[in-house]
């Protein structure tokens, strides 16, 4: 049954396929930019020089200083950069922490975007920007964060650790599958959501036998674009908020995060969105979402215990008590009242036990 719906694209431009990087030059010209800001993580640097070496004189330098969940202090300094250099443009290659630092420019300057994601976290589609200052991240929606272009060649994402891969592309397969529960869900995004969820389930086992198979990484990149672009139009929920109540308070590391938590929050939410988990466990080829889930992340070597990621026991309480205090919308009411049912669920996360439905 089709429901009552709004939706709003957004303007964006994607170009696909492995080797696409070549067409780096016509894209920026495209966005009539002449001098580009390249950005990294220290440890793609050596992809930032390829980029650099492309655009020739067009190049205003690289900033190599990309950190996870963009600390202020790194903000600061590669808007400063990006103001002494005079670029008119932003080079993104990286994961999620580089397109973020990308954010945190284009938010103070307007400068447009160019994202070159080689991870599977899939920012690079949503106007949702994070900022980290004296330990605490805040988390806003602008459009002009939005990168205007974004070049996916799956090539780049041919060296992304199989551990990262994994954990990384369950990470994508997080926004598809609240997407279908949101509360801004759509038509459209559905069907995004069921076929970006199937190509990462395909993806993953995968690269897992054979890192360097190029359709299997061509298949995790088309799935990354399906799940962000969900993550990007619709709302999130409760995972997503669990997460980021672990990863900002108790400084979890992201992907892994979300791929032990996703299979509890889904299964949380089971009994009251039967339509999505009828979907998501369509497209993982599962009789359950919430344990073909779990399966995915086991089967596939990735830790599915808070234990076994930095969680310690005695902290289960107090992320209990933040992830209830600020209201935000789930199917399922979680409130103060439902503050026993999330400590339970934090509690079977943590111990890496397989979800519960109820
Ligand atoms: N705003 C939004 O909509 C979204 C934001 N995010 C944010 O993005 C961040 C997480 O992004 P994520 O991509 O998981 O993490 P990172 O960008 O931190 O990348 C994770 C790791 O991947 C390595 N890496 C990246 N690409 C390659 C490659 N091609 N080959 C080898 N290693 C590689 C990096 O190594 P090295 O350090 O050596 O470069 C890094 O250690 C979080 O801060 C999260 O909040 C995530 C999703 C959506
Ligand atoms: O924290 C941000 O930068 C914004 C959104 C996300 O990280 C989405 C996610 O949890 O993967």
């Amino acid at each position: 049954m089709i429901r009552d719906f709004s939706y709003t694209s957004l303007p964006q431009r994607v170009v696909f396929g492995a080797g696409s990087l070549q067409h780096l030059g016509r894209e920026i010209d495209a966005l009539r930019a002449r001098r580009a800001l390249v950005l990294c993580t220290p440890g793609q640097r050596d992809k930032a020089e390829r980029v650099a070496a492309m655009l020739g004189a067009q190049a205003a330098g690289i900033f190599d200083g990309a950190v996870m969940h963009v600390p202020i202090e790194t903000a600061r300094d590669a808007r400063q950069a990006a103001h002494n250099l005079g670029a008119d443009c932003a080079i993104a290659i990286g994961g999620g922490s580089t397109v973020g630092l990308g954010k945190a420019i284009a938010l103070d300057s307007g400068l447009p975007i160019l994202a070159i994601p080689t991870t599977y976290a899939g920012s690079e589609m949503t106007p949702f920007y994070g900022l980290t200052e004296a330990g605490l991240k805040t988390t806003g929606k602008d459009a002009r964060v939005l990168p205007r272009t974004v070049i996916y060649d799956p090539e780049l994402s041919r060296g992304l650790p199989v551990a990262l891969s994994v954990t990384s592309g369950i990470n994508a397969i997080a926004h598809a599958a609240e997407g279908l529960y949101a509360q801004d869900a759509n038509p459209v995004m559905d069907l995004m959501a069921e076929q970006g969820i199937a190509a990462m389930a395909r993806a993953i086992p995968a690269i897992r036998r054979d890192s360097g198979d190029m359709q299997a990484r061509t298949d995790a990149l088309y799935g990354t674009w399906l799940c962000g672009t969900v993550l990007g139009c619709v709302g999130i929920a409760l995972h997503h908020k669990l997460c980021h109540t672990l990863g900002g308070s108790f400084n979890l590391p992201h992907s892994e995060v979300h791929t032990v938590v996703l299979p509890h929050a889904i299964a949380f939410n089971a009994g009251v969105a039967p339509q999505a988990m009828e979907v998501i466990a369509r497209a993982l080829g599962t009789p359950s979402a919430a344990l073909g889930l779990y399966a995915l992340a086991k089967d596939n070597g990735a830790a599915v215990a808070l234990r076994d990621i930095g969680m310690r026991e005695q902290d289960l309480d107090r992320a209990a008590d933040l992830a209830v205090s600020n209201p935000y919308w789930n199917p399922r009411p979680i409130g103060p009242a439902e503050r026993g049912l999330i400590r339970d669920l934090l509690q079977r996360a943590w111990g890496g036990v397989p979800p519960v439905e109820g």
